[in-house]
């Protein structure tokens, strides 16, 4: 598959809201978009530089102690922190059955609707030398 670019980087929050105020008034980042994402269980938002280019995305759980959602879970055991790499590729399917071909573990063998109206898919930590992987397609 080919990478197109870094699309965001993936942060696990303990409080939205809080850590939006955080990267603004610290790194002076501007906030591009905000969502609550139910089926997830997750209040997401990101942030971008004054040029743009890579975000990153902050991740809070809407129910903390909910041992199913990934997040709660991953607040839980490591704390917060950065919690997965999403890299942007053209066509999502293709890249798929390209890292499977690859032997690489697949969380989701279909995209699924994501963030932003994306089509996302994430790859296993195991298979990717530690690092959760997520694929973004654009919908066009
Ligand atoms: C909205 C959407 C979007 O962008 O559009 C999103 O971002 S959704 C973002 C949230 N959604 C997701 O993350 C969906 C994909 N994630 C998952 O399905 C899960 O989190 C897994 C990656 C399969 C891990 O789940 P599992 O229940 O197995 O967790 P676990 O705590 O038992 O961990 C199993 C092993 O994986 C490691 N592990 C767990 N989470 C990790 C992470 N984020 N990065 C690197 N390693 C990780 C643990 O340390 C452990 O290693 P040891 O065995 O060595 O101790």
């Amino acid at each position: 598959m080919e990478t197109e670019n870094i699309d965001h980087i993936g942060i696990a929050v303990e409080d939205l809201e809080k850590a939006i105020d955080f990267y603004e008034k610290n790194l002076g980042m501007k906030l591009i978009d905000k969502e609550v994402l139910e089926d997830r269980g997750l209040k997401v938002a990101f942030l971008v530089g004054e040029k743009e280019g890579t975000a990153i995305e902050l991740l809070e759980p809407i129910n903390h102690d909910d041992e199913n959602n990934t997040i709660a879970k991953f607040l839980k055991n490591r704390g917060p922190g950065l919690h997965h790499l999403a890299v942007k590729v053209e066509d999502i399917k293709t890249s798929l059955n390209d890292l499977s071909t690859k032997g690489l573990k697949l969380i989701d063998k279909e995209p699924r609707p994501g963030a932003r109206g994306h089509l996302v898919a994430f790859v296993h930590p195991k298979s990717v030398l530690g690092v959760l992987l997520e694929l973004v397609q654009e919908r066009h």
